[in-house]
């Protein structure tokens, strides 16, 4: 059965919309099963969040290498499917062992094979700041990555209006954890500054096309305020991207692909953070 939305069904015919187009669906069948209140309840629950931040400032500066976020993603809309990962618990334990900053977990569904019981059992099996990739629109997602240990959430700038990105980020910041505000143009980081973002992303992958151009990050690096930590997405298939977005100012960069297709990630990693140090 075809459970993708298409992305004309939302009415701008990009990706990104017929995506957030099915991820609404798919939430309001979750809110039916578990309420806002008992989301709440189980907030209450959870152990603090780690800090997302801390793990990720200073990569820029550090002899050690850049740090890495490194990927649990299953499929994709540009590539179909990347890897099947039947134990993500194992995936991640393996990108702490080669020295991982943090591990992202895809939840959506529909395009990336994602779920929330991939975040609960990367959250038991490692104790790095893991992060809750999702197309995040509404409030409960924010109560549902907490209550399931996230202590990070991605906000996407383009998803989102300004009120909207300024509401989410105090809400991410309420609930204890930290947001990567991800931005693909010049405008969409001076927006992601203005709302007060400390970790600000730059995704080489156009959401709203799929094209991936690794030179964007160096093209947008200068845009990138001093006092924010800069996160470089996408596009990493070797070392060599690594140590440019490196060389270009980021303190992290975010890797899925390379690294979930590959059949020692632990190892990838160490060749990456060896190709970036100074
Ligand atoms: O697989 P790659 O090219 O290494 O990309 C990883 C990550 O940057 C990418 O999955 C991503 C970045 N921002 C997103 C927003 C939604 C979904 C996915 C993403």
């Amino acid at each position: 059965m075809n459970t993708e939305t298409p992305a004309s069904a939302a009415g701008t015919g990009t990706v990104l919309d017929g995506i957030i187009a099915g991820v609404r669906e798919d939430l309001q069948a979750r809110r039916a099963e578990v309420p806002l209140a008992e989301l709440r309840a189980r907030v209450a629950d959870v152990p603090l969040a780690l800090d997302g931040l801390a793990a990720l400032r200073g990569g820029r500066d550090d002899a050690a290498g850049v740090r890495i976020i490194s990927e649990v993603k299953r499929s994709s809309p540009s590539k179909g499917s990347l890897a099947e990962i039947p134990d993500p618990a194992e995936l991640a334990r393996a990108y702490q062992a080669g020295g991982a900053s943090a591990v992202s977990v895809l939840t959506e569904r529909r395009r990336f094979a994602g779920s929330l019981a991939d975040l609960d059992a990367v959250r038991a099996a490692v104790d790095l700041p893991v992060l809750r990739k999702d197309f995040m629109v509404d409030e409960y997602q924010f109560l549902e990555a907490r209550a399931h240990g996230a202590d990070l959430v991605l906000l996407i700038v383009a998803a989102l209006d300004d009120t909207r990105l300024r509401d989410f980020l105090a809400l991410t910041h309420e609930l204890g954890m930290e947001a990567l505000v991800e931005a693909h143009t010049e405008e969409e980081i001076s927006r992601a500054v203005d709302v007060g973002a400390r970790i600000v992303g730059v995704n080489v992958r156009n959401l709203k096309t799929l094209d991936v151009d690794v030179a964007h990050y160096g093209t947008m690096a200068r845009h990138l305020p001093d006092d924010v930590v800069r996160i470089a997405e996408s596009g990493v298939d070797g070392p060599d991207v690594v140590a440019d977005y490196a060389s270009r100012g980021a303190d992290a960069v975010l890797v899925g692909e390379a690294l979930v297709r590959d059949g020692d990630p632990a190892a990838a990693l160490g060749r990456f953070r060896a190709a970036s140090r100074s």
